[in-house]
């Protein structure tokens, strides 16, 4: 896709949102925000209208770059209408933990996140596919969504009360879920059938160090990569723990990680509760996932090289 200052907008505001929650920033301030940028934009800010009648419309506009003003969920959303199309993704980061605008370098301020929209850059990353639907971070199966549902549960309600209780949960519920029988069978290595408590099929693969807890600096390495997590004793949940903040997780015993473009995971359910890139989702098995490379094209801060002295976003 050609880059040209004259490019359209057309922006797709989640309210519900984590920092849009938070600050109550409306449709009207981003309105503001592009015109002191001096750019073109229509925000949609509709709270009526279902959530998918409002990615149809942003994917059949006029405009060069569908701009996700949300967290993950809403980038997600929008990226399953825009892969494969000629029309580019931004993202205000306006969500609650905004884990893609921080792998791409994005700044977390509006005002900049927006400016930065005028020069910015195109990268093409990898999406994933599973039963034919486009997600960008990752698939989990098992004990994961039940904490992802918890999580939307206490939404909102910031009290160190509602947190600790919350934590508290996570951990009765870590401890006491049953492993499931899966089947798991990469295409590009041998199928094997596994007793787990939680499978994350992950589009490229996690960062390794310190302080790199799901970060994910190569969004364009061809591959979906597969954690199997097998157990969970307490003793393997504080290794985890103490590996995420020294940096070395994907070492744990109880975890194993495969590669593949391709994957198929069968179970003895018929539908399976996911966590579909924070989102929980039923879907049908078996579950078929794939990687389709370069398939997004997303708008990024220019590589400062290419930038002419003293033009720093
Ligand atoms: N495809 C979708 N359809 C309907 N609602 C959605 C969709 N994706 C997300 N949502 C809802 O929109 C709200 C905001 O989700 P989003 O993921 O954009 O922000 P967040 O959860 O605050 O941020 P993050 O995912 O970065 O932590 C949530 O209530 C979520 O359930």
């Amino acid at each position: 896709m050609e880059l040209s200052a004259a490019r359209r907008f057309h922006v797709v505001l989640n309210a519900n949102s984590g920092t849009v929650l938070a600050t109550g920033i409306s449709a009207q301030s981003l309105v503001e925000h592009f015109a002191a940028a001096g750019l073109e934009a229509v925000v949609d800010g509709d709270t009526k209208m279902p959530f998918a009648e409002r990615i149809a419309r942003a994917a059949q506009s006029d405009a060069d770059v569908i701009v996700a003003a949300g967290g993950d969920g809403t980038i997600t959303a929008l990226a399953g209408a825009l892969a494969g199309s000629d029309k580019a993704l931004a993202i205000l980061p306006l969500g609650t933990v905004n884990a893609l605008a921080k792998d791409l370098g994005l700044p977390m301020d509006i005002p900049q996140a927006i400016a930065l929209l005028k020069s910015a850059a195109i990268r093409r990353i990898d999406v994933g596919e599973v039963n034919g639907r486009i997600y960008l971070h990752k698939v989990v199966i098992g004990v994961i969504p039940a904490l992802a549902a918890a999580r939307e549960h206490i939404r909102g309600q910031g009290t160190w009360g509602s947190k600790a209780a919350f934590m508290r949960f996570m951990f009765n519920r870590l401890m006491r879920a049953r492993r499931m029988a899966i089947a798991i069978e990469p295409e590009d290595g041998p199928s094997h059938i596994v007793r787990a408590k939680a499978v994350a099929v992950a589009c490229n693969a996690y960062d390794q160090g310190i302080g790199k807890i799901f970060s994910r600096q190569n969004l364009e390495g061809g591959s979906l990569y597969i954690y199997t997590l097998s157990s969970l004793t307490i003793v393997d949940f504080v290794r985890l723990s103490a590996g995420m903040l020294l940096g070395n997780w994907q070492d744990a015993a109880a975890l194993s990680i495969e590669k593949s473009r391709a994957v198929t995971i069968r179970s003895h359910k018929k539908l399976v509760k996911v966590m579909f890139d924070g989102e929980v989702e039923s879907l049908h098995t078996p579950l078929d996932f794939r990687i389709r490379p370069a398939a997004l094209s997303v708008l990024v801060p220019p590589d400062p090289d290419a930038l002419p002295e003293g033009n720093v976003p």
